[in-house]
């Protein structure tokens, strides 16, 4: 307010009110989207998860380096990840054309009409998660996807499904693994997103539909481990 912006200094609250300070309107941030932040990055975190998962690393990998048998092994990590993907799909939607009219249930949907499947709302539909379905729930995946969407394995697809799977699938989640055993989440978070995380973040909650940069930006969301 008195004009002394510099004053806020360069930590994450800093960071924050300095992009509420913006001279900039279209990169300013409300007041509404400032709180929010504070919320995700203070509350949100879920310290009982990252323990768990820190723990696994440390069984797996004591203090070397992360190799390929280990890594098919995370299973902890591999519940949050699937968990921080589905809560915060990355890919929100993804676009289809109807090649030839075709019925789906009572939908008659003719030929060339253009659908969006939305992943948000799948991810976050009760009928195949449950009633908790807005919380971060890694456990719902601890025996695999059908379990975790009441037997709907196509209601969970932040890489895609069918022919137009994701070919990155599995380099995306490996390095996702490597980097999550390595480094903590604030290191992560800093390496990849210096001052941008908490901006791009309430942009995506705000618009679905906005893009998203990487995958990071969603595991990172839930602290899923700190330095060894
Ligand atoms: C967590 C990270 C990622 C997510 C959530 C993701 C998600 C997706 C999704 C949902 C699709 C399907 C889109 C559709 O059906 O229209 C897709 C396709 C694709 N992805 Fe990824 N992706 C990720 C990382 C990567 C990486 C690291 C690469 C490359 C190394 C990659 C390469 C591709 C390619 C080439 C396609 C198109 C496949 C095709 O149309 O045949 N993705 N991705």
């Amino acid at each position: 307010m008195s004009g002394e912006e510099d004053s806020f200094g360069t930590d994450f609250l800093g960071l924050l009110l300095k992009a509420h300070h913006d001279a900039n309107q279209n990169q300013r941030i409300s007041v509404d989207d400032l709180v929010d932040d504070c919320k995700t990055i203070y509350f949100a975190l879920h310290k009982d998860w990252q323990e768990e998962a820190r723990k696994e690393v440390l069984q797996l990998f004591g203090k070397q380096n992360p190799n390929p048998d280990g890594i098919s092994k995370l299973k902890t990590m591999s519940m949050n990840i699937n968990e921080s993907l589905r809560l915060y799909p990355p890919v929100a939607a993804f676009p289809r054309r109807a090649e030839r009219e075709v019925r789906l249930g009572n939908l008659i949907v003719p030929a060339n009409l253009e659908l969006v499947i939305s992943v948000l709302v799948l991810h976050h539909e009760p009928q195949f998660c449950g009633p908790d379905v807005h919380f971060f729930k890694p456990e719902r995946f601890s025996n695999g996807v059908a379990k975790a969407t009441n037997n709907n394995v196509g209601a969970f697809l932040p890489f895609g499904l069918g022919t137009r799977t994701c070919v990155g699938l599995n380099f995306a989640t490996t390095e996702a693994k490597i980097a999550l055993s390595i480094y903590d989440s604030s290191t992560l978070l800093l390496h990849f997103f210096p001052g941008l995380y908490p901006l791009t973040l309430s942009v995506y909650y705000t618009s679905p539909t906005a893009w998203s940069p990487s995958v990071a930006l969603t595991i990172v969301n839930c602290g899923v481990i700190q330095t060894r």
